[in-house]
Parts: C-alpha cells; sequence; structure tokens
C-alpha cells in the first residue's frame, strides 16, 4: 500500500442509521480494504469518575469527545502506522482497559454524531456523508435499541433525549451537515445511496 487510505466520514444524528450504512457498504468490500474508526470509541475517559457521576455527562457535547486522540490515530492511520483503538462500554459510560491493535486499511471510514463539526477532523476527509434520518424515527430507533442493546430504562432514554440529545442535535449536529458531499435520506436501507457509495469507493480504488 503506497497512496495514503482513502478517509471518508459518515455522520448524522443519534440513530440515523450511521452504523447501519458504514455496515452495509463494508459488506460490498473485503474484509481487508475498509477499516471503521468510530468517534463513540473515543468519549473522554471517565474511569476516574463514579458511575453516578458518568451519567450526568452530556455525550452529546463536543467536549465530551477526546477529538485530539482521534486526529492523531487518524494521522497515524493515513501515513501506513497502526494504532491502538479504544474500546468503549455504553453500559459503564467509560472506556474499558481494553484496546485494539490495529492496522491501517485502503479506505478508512470515521464514523460518528460530531465528526463534521470539527474542521480538524472535517480536513482529514476525502468524502463526507451526512445520513438524514427524520426526529420521529431516530428517537424510535434509539429506544428500541438502548433499551435492548445498551441497558437503558424507557424514562432515562427519554429525559436523555430531551434533555441533551435534541438541544445537540439542533445545535450541533444537524449544522454539520453543510459540510457533506452526500446527504443520504433514512440511512442502512437506501440500497440506491449504498450502491452509489460503493462505486465511488471502487473507482478510487481502481486508480490507486
Ligand atoms: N432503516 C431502518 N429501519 C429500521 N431500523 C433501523 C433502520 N436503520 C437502522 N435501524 C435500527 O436503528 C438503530 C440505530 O441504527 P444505527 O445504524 O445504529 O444508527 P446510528 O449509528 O446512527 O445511531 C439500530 O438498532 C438499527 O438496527
Ligand atoms: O456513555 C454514553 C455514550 C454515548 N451515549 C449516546 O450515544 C449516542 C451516540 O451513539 P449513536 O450510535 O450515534 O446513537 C449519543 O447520542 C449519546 O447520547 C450515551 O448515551 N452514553
Amino acid at each position: 500500500m503506497r497512496d495514503k487510505p482513502v478517509v471518508i466520514g459518515v455522520a448524522g444524528g443519534s440513530g440515523s442509521g450511521k452504523t447501519s450504512v458504514t455496515r452495509s457498504i463494508c459488506q460490498r468490500f473485503t474484509d481487508k480494504t475498509i477499516l471503521v474508526v468510530e468517534q463513540d470509541y473515543y468519549y473522554k475517559d471517565q474511569s476516574h469518575l463514579p458511575l453516578e457521576e458518568r451519567l450526568n455527562t452530556n455525550y452529546d457535547h463536543p467536549l465530551a469527545f477526546d477529538n485530539d486522540l482521534l486526529i492523531d490515530h487518524l494521522r497515524d492511520l493515513m501515513n501506513h502506522k497502526p494504532i491502538e483503538k479504544p474500546v468503549y462500554d455504553y453500559k459503564i459510560h467509560t472506556r474499558s482497559d481494553e484496546v485494539i491493535h490495529v492496522k491501517p486499511k485502503e479506505v478508512i471510514i470515521v464514523e460518528g454524531i460530531l465528526i463534521l463539526e470539527d474542521p480538524r477532523l472535517v480536513d482529514l476527509m476525502d468524502i463526507k456523508v451526512f445520513v438524514d434520518t427524520d426526529a420521529d424515527l431516530r428517537i424510535i430507533r434509539r429506544l428500541l435499541r438502548d433499551i435492548k442493546e445498551r441497558g437503558r430504562s424507557l424514562d432515562s432514554v427519554i429525559d436523555q433525549y430531551i434533555n441533551s440529545v435534541r438541544p445537540a442535535h439542533l445545535q450541533f449536529i444537524e449544522p454539520s451537515k453543510r459540510y457533506a458531499d452526500i446527504i443520504i435520506p433514512e440511512g442502512g436501507q437506501n440500497h440506491v445511496a449504498i450502491d452509489i457509495m460503493a462505486s465511488k469507493i471502487e473507482t478510487i480504488l481502481a486508480k490507486k
């Protein structure tokens, strides 16, 4: 691998379908082609705080993320260096002790709610995508997912949505859409958009 990897950003609100879109794109390629770097894994480490305090963190505010580390890691990957990728545990709201040794691949997808909000991250991306899904669908998807997979109660999901998810979406995430090259309505079931993304990646890889 001689050329720098291609960096694709996949942004969008919580529950918009970023992970589903990213997964659908990855399925069109071999495991060796695309590396996914999740911004969520770069929440600031909170292991020094008791769990009760971690519950009060606003996880939708840009300050919750360690973008400095994410940027360092992306730069390393772009320079063909491996990284020790953090692992995040949503159930206990902090990084786990584990890290994953990750080698660069030809395509890097960086995925997360606020990746288009930080100009330093935007500058590193070759293609910027925003998954755009209506708020009613996003909250329904998030309710189901957070209760089933992230150990939350109905009340806690609703409370967090009203107090931090919705305000941050309106203040930071929705305005970041202006930096996208491509807007994908509805997310993971938008097969036309996913085909177009996959074709674009194939074209870029063919030229390398
Ligand atoms: N088009 C869709 N129809 C129904 N459920 C969906 C759809 N897209 C995503 N989901 C579900 O909604 C939840 C959030 O989707 P996900 O892709 O994880 O979004 P994000 O990464 O943006 O938070 C997941 O449980 C996923 O299975
Ligand atoms: O400890 C945490 C960390 C994050 N969250 C919420 O997760 C979403 C972002 O993940 P998506 O997969 O894009 O939905 C964000 O809106 C945070 O509110 C959390 O609840 N707890």
